[in-house]
């Protein structure tokens, strides 16, 4: 399995951030992580990107213990932070390139990669230009495209569409949606844009810190009586609000 969760919980001082989380991600799937502002999305990305230290519970990346990674194990996670992590003043190329070497390509592997993913993202026209003189969606693509330099295996993006027009947007999620069909990518989306998800994708519903569903986002509609995801979140975590 690419990516196991196993009763994992995390405390800030006073505030109980994520409470016995469990799930895994079946290879080739897109997940999409529903919570509103405070599920505990960012702290789940924060430990399996090893940002917070592990309190309790388990991750596990292609069978590694994050608690004692290999390099290997960590070169197949790609993430897509929620704020932009971009040289503003560095070329997307260069921004791509300083990448490339961190993640200890070879150069002629490094040059073929990003030119591969510029085409991929449709950012070969912009390759020369500052990432300052783009707009909001083409730097979320320079991101998207740096994640997948070296081809990572699961790739976690948090909330990354916030603040992009709905073309935007659009471009985004289908173009991800493309890597798990065709490459065989395992993506976990966090997001609170419940049109984001297909009727096939996995649904993960966080709130307060718990799971209260992981399940095909058809299915969770179904099950919940609802017309759409919206209706279904809103029926689920309402009926479990305090
Ligand atoms: N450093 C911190 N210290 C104390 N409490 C925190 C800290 N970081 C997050 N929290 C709290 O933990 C809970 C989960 O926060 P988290 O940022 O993981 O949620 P989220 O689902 O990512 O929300 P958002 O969409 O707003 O980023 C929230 O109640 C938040 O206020």
């Amino acid at each position: 399995m690419p990516l196991v969760i196993e009763n994992l919980s995390h405390r800030y001082p006073g505030k109980t951030a994520l409470a016995d989380v469990s799930f895994r991600l079946a290879p080739g799937q897109f997940n999409g992580l529903l919570g509103l502002n405070g599920a505990g999305k960012t702290t789940l990305f924060g430990l399996a990107t090893r940002l917070l230290a592990i309190q309790r519970g388990s991750i596990y990346l292609q069978g590694h213990s994050l608690a004692r990674p290999t390099m290997a194990a960590l070169r197949g996670l790609g993430v897509v932070f929620q704020q932009s992590t971009l040289d503003l003043d560095l070329t997307v190329q260069q921004n791509l390139a300083y990448h490339a070497s961190l993640q200890g390509l070879r150069p002629s592997m490094a040059r073929a990669r990003i030119c591969q993913e510029l085409a991929r993202f449709e950012l070969t026209d912009h390759h020369n230009r500052p990432v300052r003189m783009l707009n909001g969606g083409h730097r979320r693509r320079v991101e998207l495209a740096r994640a997948m330099l070296h081809q990572p295996e699961v790739l976690l993006l948090d909330e990354p569409t916030t603040g992009l027009d709905v073309a935007s947007r659009s471009f985004l999620v289908e173009h991800v949606h493309q890597l798990c069909r065709k490459q065989g990518l395992t993506v976990l989306w966090a997001t609170h844009l419940f049109d984001e998800l297909q009727a096939s994708d996995q649904a993960l519903v966080l709130h307060q810190g718990r799971l209260l569903a992981n399940q095909a986002a058809a299915e969770l509609i179904r099950e919940q009586q609802s017309d759409n995801l919206q209706s279904a979140f809103e029926a689920l975590t309402q009926g479990d609000s305090p």
